[in-house]
């Protein structure tokens, strides 16, 4: 019978025969990995060295459609003017990520050199501390005896278990999540959990396992079935794994990797000693604006984070907000004025549809990353604070109208928003910062921005 329809992807038909040497692992197969740190290493890796093994986070089903077109994917460069299409390769492996028998394994090959991570922030399991949360479900439930570890620290310890020992030495892991001084995050999930299991293999982690800090940052949203076709009709072939992303991208790394790396630098990626200032402007004036818009966006009834941009009342809400911002990012080189004109144009890219709703996931791990920060520096300086309590009084205001509230911490806020008043505002403040729900001049400001909402 005769069909049209394309064949799927594969790596004899593209000329990639042999595949590299898997050199990467990588945690956490989403979106942003493969346009992202796949996207680099696929424009580097010439010599076939550095070819990734990917796991799945939780559901297995990226693994499972990947690993059908032999790691094979399209990445669609969205800009204003028309797209461009990138067959990638550097995926050599697939794997649901509860195959630890393959994790491990890979992990403890002399030839891998660097693990990298893209699992979403609440995936660090860290409390308001900055230590792994001892005591949440998810990592009691890796300490029981016998069990197979779900969670990313849990995960990562048993692998660099078998690495400690097969006795082939240091490694890189680099976190790629949207984390301040990720590096170090991902140092105390990991070790937390470590101590938790094996205070000796804790001890070899932090001897012998380098945490890199990276700033991270591409637009990429969920890939729908329309972007499907249009691969499909673009390359002649069937993809079942595209993703979409913004043309602009960015990768700023630092920290030692004493089993080698590829050059990312050559596709642009920069290394530099001090990461800070380059990670608070993207995490306030990119992530901060984002969730604003997520939250003040949706109440006003937008679906995209083009639709809210256009919207005079969002706009102006995100230019208050960076410049509370701005006015704390004051190290040289950070070009703030440039950078904001840059953000307005990519927030504006019209044929880049940014779900509202996926931003505005986990807001109870983001906001105390995007606009705590702002809010205290603000406080520190006695001034009040008004644009970043606002994005807090906007997730209060969009939570309590939510029909559903995607956030690993949904029963605590719904147990705050069965209070009413001054008492919910206090409760829902407390999830995002403890110290300041019991500043009253803070939660006066929360209670009149709300007031003002209704
Ligand atoms: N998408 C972007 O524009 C973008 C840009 C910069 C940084 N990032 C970072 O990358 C992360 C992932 O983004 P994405 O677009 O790939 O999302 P995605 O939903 O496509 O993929 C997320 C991945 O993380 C895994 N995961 C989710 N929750 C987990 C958990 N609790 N434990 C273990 N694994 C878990 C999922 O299984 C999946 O593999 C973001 O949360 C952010 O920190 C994303
Ligand atoms: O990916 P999250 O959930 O951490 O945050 C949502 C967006 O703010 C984020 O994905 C940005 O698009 C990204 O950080 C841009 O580089």
């Amino acid at each position: 019978m005769r069909t049209d329809a394309p064949a799927l992807l594969d790596r004899r038909s593209h000329g990639a025969s042999r595949p590299a040497r898997v050199g990467i692992v990588h945690l956490g197969l989403g979106a942003f990995h493969r346009a992202h740190q796949a996207w680099y290493t696929d424009r580097v890796d010439t010599a076939g060295e550095w070819g990734i093994a990917a796991f799945t986070g939780r559901s297995p089903e990226a693994a499972r459609l990947l690993d059908a077109q032999d790691g094979l994917f399209t990445v669609v460069e969205r800009g204003e003017g028309g797209d461009a299409f990138h067959v990638v390769s550097s995926i050599v492996e697939a794997h649901d990520g509860a195959d630890l028998a393959r994790l491990s394994a890979l992990v403890a090959a002399p030839t891998t050199g660097v693990v990298t991570i893209t699992v979403t922030e609440a995936a660090y399991l860290l409390g308001a501390d900055g230590a792994l949360a001892a005591d949440s479900a998810a990592v009691l439930a890796d300490l029981r005896p016998g069990a197979a570890p779900t969670t990313m620290p849990g995960r990562l310890v048993h692998a660099l278990a078998a690495r400690r020992d097969a006795g082939v030495g240091a490694i890189a892991v680099v976190s790629c999540d949207n984390l301040p001084a990720n590096g170090a995050a991902a140092r105390a999930s990991v070790v937390g959990m470590a101590e938790l299991l094996d205070p000796a293999l804790a001890d070899w982690i932090t001897a012998n396992v380098s945490f890199v800090h990276t700033s991270v940052d591409r637009i990429t949203p969920r890939a729908t079935p329309a972007d499907s076709a249009e691969v499909a009709e673009a390359i002649g072939r069937l993809d079942r794994a595209p993703v979409v992303t913004e043309p602009f991208t960015s990768w700023v790394l630092s920290g030692d990797f004493p089993a080698g790396r590829p050059e990312w630098e050559a596709a642009g990626a920069v290394f530099v000693d001090d990461i800070e200032p380059f990670e608070r402007r993207k995490l306030w004036l990119l992530n901060g604006a984002h969730s604003l818009l997520a939250y003040v966006g949706a109440t006003r009834g937008h679906t995209t984070v083009f639709d809210a941009i256009s919207d005079p009342v969002c706009q102006d809400r995100v230019e208050q907000f960076w410049d509370e911002a701005s006015a704390h990012l004051t190290a040289p080189g950070l070009d703030v004025g440039s950078y904001r004109a840059a953000l307005l144009d990519r927030f504006g890219n019209s044929r880049i549809a940014h779900h509202l709703a996926q931003i505005a996931t986990d807001g109870s791990t983001k906001l105390p990353l995007r606009a705590i920060p702002v809010l205290r520096a603000e406080l520190a300086e006695g001034r009040s604070g008004r644009a970043s309590a606002g994005l807090i009084a906007a997730w209060i205001a969009w939570a309590a109208e939510a029909a559903h509230i995607a956030d690993t911490r949904a029963p605590q806020i719904e147990a705050a928003l069965s209070l009413s008043g001054r008492a919910r505002t206090v409760a829902m403040l407390a999830i995002v910062d403890d110290d300041l729900a019991r500043d009253a001049t803070v939660v006066d400001l929360l209670e009149s921005l709300l007031a003002a909402t209704h």
